[in-house]
């Protein structure tokens, strides 16, 4: 394989840019020409790429979002936007891809694969939704962000002894609310994965007031509800004061932590030397501090469960 192509597609996380940086690099040292594809799957699809080069990945490392940009395709989820697509890398030479994104954008790298393109994949989400890796790249500055929002609320929640709620996000899944909650003490950590009863969280609210609990912080994630309809509920059924922060794309924004730096720089180094193996359909996890390939089917195809552990030990903390 003598060129291949990097790509950021779906919801850009911290660390996207520390990826790209390194599958260049790495790629480079092998003697191999790479391109970077602008704006995922639409860019792949306008034939808007370059040639990159070690200087055009300088400065990027500390970066948030992705230099390359990125976006959600409707016209590449149809056969003939990927033929479109195949048609673009092959009039360049371009034989394999180092793909960085969610579930969504590894799904859709399977699908390009049955068109005759190889490629490995990195899971790059905030959500760390991804089976197959302990960590997805974005996940650990994202919920350091959360963290430090739920620092602040509670110093104010504290001083006027009210129930804080802070939304995170998360789409179906509850990682960072559970990480991020756990981390900031909260009272509650609501998530999709554990259905919740809004009258029982009001009576525990209630008994916790009677026991000498000031004030409460409840962290909820996007995917188990809105925040402002449970606020509004708590103020009516309770009774108590109640103050609502819905964090919002802040939690996608920010220098990558050190983890997230290491986590990208580690899995694009392995996902460009099997690239070029002339592996494919194979995404690079990490587990146990370890990088390992997951078959693509298994990594878009399993659902990553939360650490039911964690979330024991949150409730139990919380008492
Ligand atoms: N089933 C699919 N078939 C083909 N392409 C897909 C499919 N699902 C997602 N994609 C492509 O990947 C892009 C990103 O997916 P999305 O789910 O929005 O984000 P993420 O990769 O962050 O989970 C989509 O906009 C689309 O272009
Ligand atoms: O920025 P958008 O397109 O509104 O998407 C918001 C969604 O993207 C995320 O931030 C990340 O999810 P993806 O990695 O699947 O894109 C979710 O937590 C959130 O629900
Ligand atoms: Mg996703």
């Amino acid at each position: 394989m003598k060129k291949i192509a990097v790509i950021t597609s779906g919801g850009d996380c911290p660390g996207m840019n520390a990826a790209i940086r390194a599958t260049v690099r790495v790629a480079l040292a092998h003697g191999v020409e790479v391109w970077g594809i602008k704006n995922g799957y639409a860019g792949m699809i306008a034939g808007d790429m370059t040639v990159l080069d070690s200087r055009s990945v300088g400065d990027i490392i500390q970066k948030g979002g992705t230099f390359l940009g990125t976006a959600r395709s409707e016209e590449f989820k149809t056969l003939p936007g990927r033929q479109q697509a195949v048609a673009n890398l092959e009039k360049r030479g371009i034989e394999g891809l180092v793909v960085i994104g969610g579930e969504g954008s590894l799904t859709g790298a399977k699908h390009l694969s049955e068109l005759g393109i190889k490629f490995v994949g990195l899971p790059g989400t905030i959500d760390n939704d991804i089976w197959g890796t302990d960590y997805t790249i974005g996940f650990d500055t994202a919920v350091n962000t959360a963290l430090d929002a739920i620092n602040k609320l509670r110093d104010t929640a504290s001083a006027h002894g009210r129930v804080m709620l802070v939304e995170v996000m998360g789409r179906d899944c509850g990682w960072i609310a559970l990480t991020a909650g756990l981390a900031g003490g909260a009272e509650f950590i609501l998530i999709p994965e554990a259905p919740f009863n809004q009258e029982e969280i009001c009576r525990q609210l209630l008994a916790s007031r009677a026991k000498g609990k000031q004030y409460s912080i409840i962290v909820i994630a996007e995917g188990a509800g809105s925040a402002m309809s449970l606020g509004q509920y708590i103020r009516t059924k309770a009774g108590l004061e109640t103050r609502v922060s819905v964090l919002g794309h802040i939690q996608r924004g920010g220098a990558p932590t050190v983890s997230d730096r290491i986590l990208a720089s580690r899995l694009a180094e392995t996902a460009v030397r099997l690239l070029l193996e002339g592996k494919t359909d194979i995404m690079i996890g990490y587990r146990n501090n370890q990088c390992v390939e997951v078959p693509i089917a298994d990594a878009v195809g399993k659902k990553k469960d939360i650490d039911p552990e964690l979330y024991r030990l949150a409730g139990v903390l919380s008492q």
